[in-house]
């Protein structure tokens, strides 16, 4: 077992793991997916392949994208399409949903997956850090939206939007960048789901709790010790859990859900902190 399989699903694990959902639910639908060279993008991108819809993934790291094809076409029979790019480059967004029409005919629906944060006390952020995770979180998810909607307008087709966000309601101490961030795309989502109703879009986000995947592994072991117990059922979400919730809101399940958050998160919201950079003394309270 590697370090970055310590926390996510095998790809094994991935082509068999149960689902809920029938098997043709999304036959030849397209899906245009962030970040689907791990954790749950690339559950995601499993589960949309395993519903018969037809994917694209994106992320900077190529040969994570790779890897993620061909372990689908290995255990799945089925190939996907990668486009290695960032979404923080608007030009580069532009041209993965001009590949993915050439390629596929149509976008049905945009998961805005990835992005990430690094756990540090907001006093001590630099300009660059800041900017890096705005720009990654909140430009880079606007960016995407903003490049589908305007072609289902112009090609006068429907489609659907889901952000993966974060739990963010009591704040989020040693995560303020990403808090900001996410809370942007909260409040953007629910602002576009109005205004393009009208143009059949539905827009919806995703809020996680602690959900275990590789991206856990830019976290200090004395704050994962604990992720387990930042929610009242006192264990962590995996990536499955995540997947399933975002194919109920694009499924016909969701044909009348948008400007809604799902929030995945054990009941966090309600009881349990995070403190992704260990706890602070002030705070180490029973
Ligand atoms: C933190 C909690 C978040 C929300 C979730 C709450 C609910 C439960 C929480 C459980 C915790 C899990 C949450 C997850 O989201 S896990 C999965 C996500 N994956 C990641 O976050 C990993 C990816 N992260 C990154 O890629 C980067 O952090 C970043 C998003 C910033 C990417 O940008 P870029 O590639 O440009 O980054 P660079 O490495 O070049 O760095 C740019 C500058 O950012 C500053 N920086 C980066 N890392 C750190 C660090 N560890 N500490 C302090 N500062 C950092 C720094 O200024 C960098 O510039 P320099 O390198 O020139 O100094
Ligand atoms: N795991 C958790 O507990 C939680 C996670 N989240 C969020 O869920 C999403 C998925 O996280 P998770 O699967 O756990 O972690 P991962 O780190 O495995 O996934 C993040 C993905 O985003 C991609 N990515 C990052 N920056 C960019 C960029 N600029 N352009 C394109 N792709 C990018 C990464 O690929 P590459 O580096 O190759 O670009 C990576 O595949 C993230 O947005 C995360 O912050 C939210 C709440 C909780």
């Amino acid at each position: 077992m590697t370090e970055t399989r310590q926390w996510g699903f095998s790809e094994e694990e991935l082509a068999s793991l149960p689902t809920v959902y029938r098997p043709d639910l999304l036959q030849d639908q397209v899906v245009v997916l962030s970040g689907g060279g791990s954790g749950m993008g690339k559950a995601m991108a499993y589960l949309f392949t395993r519903l018969g819809a037809k994917v694209m993934i994106c992320g900077r790291r190529e040969e994570k994208l790779a890897e993620t094809r061909d372990g689908i076409r290995r255990l799945l029979g089925r190939d996907i399409a990668i486009m290695p790019m960032t979404i923080r480059d608007p030009d580069q967004v532009d041209a993965l949903m001009d590949r993915t029409i050439a390629e596929f005919g149509r976008i049905d629906h945009v998961v805005n997956n990835g992005g990430g944060q690094f756990p540090q006390a907001a006093i001590d952020f630099s300009k660059k850090g800041w900017n890096a995770v705005i720009d990654t979180n909140l430009n880079g998810t606007w960016h995407m939206m903003q490049a589908a909607a305007k072609r289902w307008r112009d090609r006068g087709e429907a489609g659907s939007i889901v952000n993966i966000v974060a739990y963010v309601e009591r704040g989020m101490p040693q995560a303020a960048h990403t808090c900001a961030a996410r809370a942007g795309v909260i409040y953007l989502s629910k602002t576009v789901a109005t205004e393009w109703a009208p143009l059949n879009i539905r827009v919806n986000c995703v809020a996680p709790g602690t959900v275990a995947t590789e991206g856990f592994n830019v976290y200090p072991p004395e704050a994962t010790a604990r992720f387990a117990d930042t929610n009242p059922m006192r264990r962590m979400g995996n990536a499955w859990d995540v997947a399933e919730g975002v194919i109920y809101l694009v499924a016909p399940s969701g044909k009348f859900i948008t400007g809604e958050m799902l929030t995945i998160d054990g009941g966090m919201q309600m009881w349990g902190t995070v403190w992704p950079g260990g706890v602070p003394e002030h705070f180490n309270v029973v």
